[in-house]
């Protein structure tokens, strides 16, 4: 279980103006700012959950991870993680948490991404019958067989990011942290990681939590989603009640033998080709049975399709709400 109470991170970082004469002065007089990574944030998390943890750019993502993995310490605030402090148990605490930074490698770069799974073996004292069951069925799982003798800087990103699961759950982790895991992937490689990460939960009841800019990787693995803004938990609910409220409509598309269509109250026309018509229809203000009885007046309908709002519609939709 990971339970995390008013947590609070300030980064203090040198500002300077641009230029040689801002760079001598800044040798005599250094100027602070203080940045509000996270303000007195607090959730909780059951074990076998998935969460998508998500927010705009700068929002405080990685700096919550990195608190959660140990990192980091926070100035304050309260954190366990199946009962221990991250920062303070480092050592018992990384044993339980595998940890994927998209951005990042954990690789080592110059030697075959095998040689740095055997390291990691080391570091994380992991029985070798363990490493090698575990070695071979993630290997097998996410396909890595032919690459693992190659040095990880030769890899395509696609190819390394297999790596770096491979890498992250060879101690057996309870906990899953993604930070971006799909992030720069191909179709096929995002559905293969995503199918990864949901059999894996299915099977060991890995607890994962997720940050991503991919509303994707957020509709196929999660149900629940924690926004956060300018360091600040905005809202913690059902990623499905979240669709509901933010939805702004449905999108209709019509083909039909007519004459132009016309639109009503609660109807946007978004395009009106010939005899091919879009409309954004205001679920609010008229119902879809409605929009399509009064199309089907005016016009012989041959073909209609009903959309709901995207899940990145529903995501901006929520960042517009909140002001984020
Ligand atoms: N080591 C650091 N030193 C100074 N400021 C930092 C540091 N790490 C993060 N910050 C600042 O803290 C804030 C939150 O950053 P964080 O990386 O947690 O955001 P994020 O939500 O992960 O963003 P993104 O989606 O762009 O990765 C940002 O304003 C960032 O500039």
């Amino acid at each position: 279980m990971i339970e995390v109470e008013h947590i609070s991170k300030t980064f203090k970082v040198s500002r300077r103006g641009a230029g040689f004469s801002e760079a001598f002065k800044a040798l005599f007089h250094k100027q602070y700012e203080c940045i509000k990574a996270l303000d007195d944030i607090s959730f909780t998390i059951e074990e076998g959950e998935m969460v998508g943890y998500i927010g705009p750019n700068g929002a405080g993502k990685s700096s919550t991870i990195k608190i959660l993995s140990g990192i980091l310490t926070p100035e304050q605030g309260r954190c366990l993680i199946n009962g221990r402090v991250p920062w303070k148990e480092r050592t018992a605490h990384v044993k339980e948490i595998g940890v994927v930074f998209g951005q990042r490698s954990q690789l080592w770069w110059d030697v075959p991404v095998i040689d740095s799974f055997e390291l990691l073996r080391d570091i994380y004292q992991i029985p070798d019958h363990t490493y090698r069951k575990n070695l071979d069925e993630l290997v097998s799982l996410l396909h890595v067989e032919q690459i693992i003798r190659t040095p990880a800087r030769q890899l395509s990103l696609g190819q390394r990011m297999r790596c770096e699961i491979v890498a992250s759950l060879l101690h057996d982790p309870k906990i899953l942290f993604l930070d971006e895991p799909t992030i720069g992937l191909d179709a096929v490689s995002k559905i293969a990681v995503r199918d990864f990460i949901l059999e894996r939960n299915r099977k060991h009841h890995t607890t994962v939590i997720l940050t991503t800019h991919d509303m994707q990787d957020i509709e196929t693995l999660t149900k629940r989603i924690i926004l956060i803004g300018q360091g600040k938990i905005l809202m913690d609910g059902n990623l499905e009640d979240i669709r509901k409220q933010f939805s702004s409509g449905k999108r209709l598309t019509v083909e039909y033998n007519g004459d132009a269509v016309k639109s009503c109250d609660g109807m946007t026309p978004v395009s009106l080709m010939n005899q091919h018509a879009i409309f954004d229809i205001d679920t609010k203000r008229l119902s879809v049975s409605d929009a399509i009885a009064y199309i089907t007046q005016q016009v012989d309908v041959k073909d209609i399709s009903v959309e709901g709002s995207s899940i990145d519609e529903v995501v901006a939709n929520l960042y517009h709400q909140y002001q984020i």
